[in-house]
């Protein structure tokens, strides 16, 4: 049914789990495309933010998914012509992401935007409905996790090492109560879906998740499943 259709690794988990590192290394191992999903998501409150729109005004947010004025092709993340690949990465925007990823018009006006990443010789994304809605047929579907507090450790150590301030017992909670917020929305809530494969890298280093997946990846195309 999907065989005419490039192979995804879907790589769908909480905040903070590696996911981005863990998928970009993959794709670049193998020579795929890459989407962040959650940049997308991230991109739309940042956008949001900027022009008045509240993050609970779902027309209004949905209206501003469908023409965000994003550009990838950069190889950053330009938003209305301005690099914002760092901007959003603060706190603040993670959570305005997880608040207008929480509207189901948000999402739909998002979908058509993701599945175009899906390009020959094929796409690792990263996200939290990769593998249960964005990409239902992906060829691996993993569920990327560790503990609460190694991913509250880990987002304080990158948050320190980009020169930022940062407070580790706020950084758990605001993961934690995202995370909540991402597992408890009603449209493409954050879960580990039967055909996911766990990985979970609390003792694991990079190298080795990233290892795994592509170990998964090489046996599904044995297999051919
Ligand atoms: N085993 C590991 N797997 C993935 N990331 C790890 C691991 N150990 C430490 N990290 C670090 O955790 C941090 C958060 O990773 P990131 O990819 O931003 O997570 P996510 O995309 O899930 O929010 C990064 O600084 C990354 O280098
Ligand atoms: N596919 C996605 C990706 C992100 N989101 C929402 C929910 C998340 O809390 C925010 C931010 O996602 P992002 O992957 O950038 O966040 P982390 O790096 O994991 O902290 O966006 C989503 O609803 N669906």
């Amino acid at each position: 049914m999907t065989a005419s259709l490039p192979p995804v690794i879907a790589i769908d988990g909480p905040s903070a789990s590696g996911k981005g590192t863990v998928a970009a290394r993959v794709a670049e191992r193998l020579g795929f495309h890459y989407l962040d999903s959650g940049s997308l998501y991230r991109l739309l409150a940042l956008h949001a933010k900027q022009r008045g729109i509240d993050w609970s005004d779902e027309p209004g947010l949905a209206a501003a998914a469908a023409a965000l004025p994003v550009d990838f092709s950069c190889g950053g993340m330009r938003l209305d012509g301005i690099e914002a690949g760092n901007i959003i990465r603060s706190e603040e925007i993670g959570i305005g992401a997880s608040r207008v990823g929480a509207l189901p018009a948000v999402r739909e006006a998002l979908l058509a935007r993701q599945r175009a990443f899906r390009c020959l010789p094929g796409l690792v994304t990263d996200g939290r409905d990769m593998g249960s809605v964005v990409f239902p047929d992906a060829t691996l579907k993993v569920y990327l996790t560790a503990s609460a507090e190694c991913r509250a450790e880990r987002r304080h150590k990158q948050l320190i090492e980009k020169g930022e301030s940062a407070n580790l017992p706020q950084i758990l909670h605001d993961i934690v109560e995202r995370d909540a917020r991402d597992a408890a929305r009603p449209v493409a809530p954050l879960r580990q879906e039967p055909d996911a494969l766990l990985l979970d890298t609390t003792a694991l280093a990079i190298d080795q998740a990233v290892d795994q997946v592509l170990g998964w990846f090489a046996a599904r195309q044995v297999s051919g499943q």
